[in-house]
């Protein structure tokens, strides 16, 4: 008779969807087989202490930029699903843009999953985008396994030619329309091109390059009228949206209404918004510099509470690394600096330290924010997202006494900046598991396991075979 187990977590503090408690979880074959007080570990089993740990479901990232193909000296898979898996996360999915070419066709889209392949840590899945030019690759997209579309409606930065643009109204209503005939997701990056690229004309004529002229150019209001107008979008089309990134509590009641009415559509915003505010920004300087920026005080708040109201579905890193030279003040300002955070390693510790353990809320509050509730608007809740018997044993293992202080040295990405060297996390993901497979190991080598992660949604045999 074979054994009941591969592998035993045992005695931790387990974040099931409804509840926390003291538990033991059973995998064999790389899938949750058993979650109960005392599973009986007979030989063979190997064992995995969890007492006074917290056992989470790895964290599903939807929003992250890798770079590869053509900008693998940015990021790329390896290093970034390193840093991914050192932070807990054991599925991603990695955007269309800052790659090159953009994965804005199905050729481009093989181009990606070759240099996924083998290579990824934890597992993924793709974005496919929406650009002016591009609504008949759509279909072919969706039908080569995309989780989702992703358009900007204000200008994504970046110096190449051939880079990812923002689409213009028709496109998007273009678009819209063709995604919800195949029933479709469209993520949408908004903020009012209009708006924000107006009020940085008006700072480069003047001379304003700094933090805080950054900020005033791109205000809550672009980033409400740009949701609003993608609202009545999809009131025209019927197409399922989610907002990427939402900076301000005005824009997600925006969403929580429309919702109310019977749209379909989601929210998402990143530890940055709650963690870091425009004072940090200036504080720190480029290191914290994305768009939209971070908000004051009052607003950072406000999105904390509407986490516990049930208003936001899904947090993300955005995790949009660049080298060091163009975080850094040297030759560059505050204004021509990359905007995008490199903070995919800290956002479960950052939403457990902040969340849990300074605003209590429960961990499968979290649980459901960074795990569940991507899993099941990306489509992946077949396998991830959650503790529960039949789906993959996927697992984050906190230590919520190990306090530490983030360095340099302590990063897996390629370009170690990120806003939070330097910040003191009351607690640490010491084991991440991916389909019950040990991947990092942070008293134990670090990244264990290279090269493992599978994609979620292979490619048709039609596309590989071109
Ligand atoms: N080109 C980018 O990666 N942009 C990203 N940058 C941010 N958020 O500052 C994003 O998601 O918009
Ligand atoms: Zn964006
Ligand atoms: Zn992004």
């Amino acid at each position: 008779m074979g054994k009941d187990y591969d592998l035993i977590v045992k005695g931790g503090f387990v974040a099931l969807p409804e509840e926390a408690a003291f538990l033991d979880i059973g995998i064999r074959g790389g899938k949750i087989a058993a979650i109960g007080a005392e599973l009986s570990a007979g030989p063979g089993i190997e064992i995995v202490d969890a007492r006074g740990k917290w056992v989470l479901p790895g964290v599903v990232d939807a929003h992250v930029h890798l770079n590869e193909p053509g900008m693998g000296h940015w990021e790329g898979f390896a290093s970034g699903s390193a840093a991914l898996a050192a932070g807990g996360c054991t599925t991603f999915v990695d955007m269309p843009l800052n790659g090159l070419p953009p994965t804005v066709n199905v050729e481009a889209l093989a181009m990606k999953a070759d240099r996924a392949a083998g290579v990824s840590s934890v597992d993924y899945a793709f974005w496919g985008g929406l650009v002016p030019g591009n609504v008949s690759d759509l279909q072919p997209l969706h039908e080569s396994g995309v989780k989702a579309f992703k358009a900007f409606l204000s200008d994504p930065g970046g110096e190449t030619e051939d880079r990812f643009r923002e689409v213009d109204d028709l496109t998007l209503l273009e678009g819209m329309r063709t995604i919800a005939s195949f029933d479709g997701l469209l993520g949408l990056h908004a903020e009012s091109e209009a708006i924000t690229s107006r009020l940085a004309e008006k700072a480069a004529a003047d001379g304003r390059t700094d933090a805080a002229d950054f900020i005033a150019t791109r205000p809550v209001v672009a980033e409400l009228e740009a949701v609003g107008r993608a609202l009545l979008f999809a009131r025209e089309t019927g197409c399922r949206l989610h907002f990427v990134h939402m900076s301000s509590p005005e824009a997600v009641e925006l969403i929580a209404q429309a919702r109310r009415e019977g749209l379909d559509v989601t929210a998402e915003t990143c530890p940055h918004y709650l963690v870091l505010s425009d004072r940090d920004m200036e504080r720190i300087g480029p290191a914290a510099k994305c768009a939209p920026p971070m908000r004051d005080d009052a607003r950072r708040e406000r999105l904390w509470q509407q986490i516990a109201e049930g208003s936001i579905d899904v947090i993300a890193s955005d995790h949009s690394p660049s080298p060091e030279a163009w975080k850094s003040m040297e030759g560059r300002t505050f204004m021509s600096a990359w905007g995008g955070i490199a903070g995919a390693q800290s956002s479960l510790e950052l939403m457990l330290d902040e969340g849990a353990v300074k605003r209590g809320l429960p961990l499968p509050v979290i649980a459901k924010l960074m795990a569940d509730g991507p899993a099941k608007r990306f489509g992946l809740d077949d396998r991830k997202g959650r503790i529960a018997v039949g789906r993959d044993a996927d697992l984050a293992i906190v230590d919520p006494g190990a306090a530490y202080t983030l360095r340099r040295e302590d990063l897996y990405q390629r370009h170690r900046h990120s806003p939070y060297i330097g910040r003191t996390f009351s607690c640490r993901v010491v084991n991440t598991f991916v389909r019950g497979q040990l991947v990092y190991s942070l008293n134990g080598g670090g990244i264990v396991r290279a090269g493992g992660g599978e994609l979620l949604s292979p490619l048709k045999e039609r596309v590989n075979e071109r």
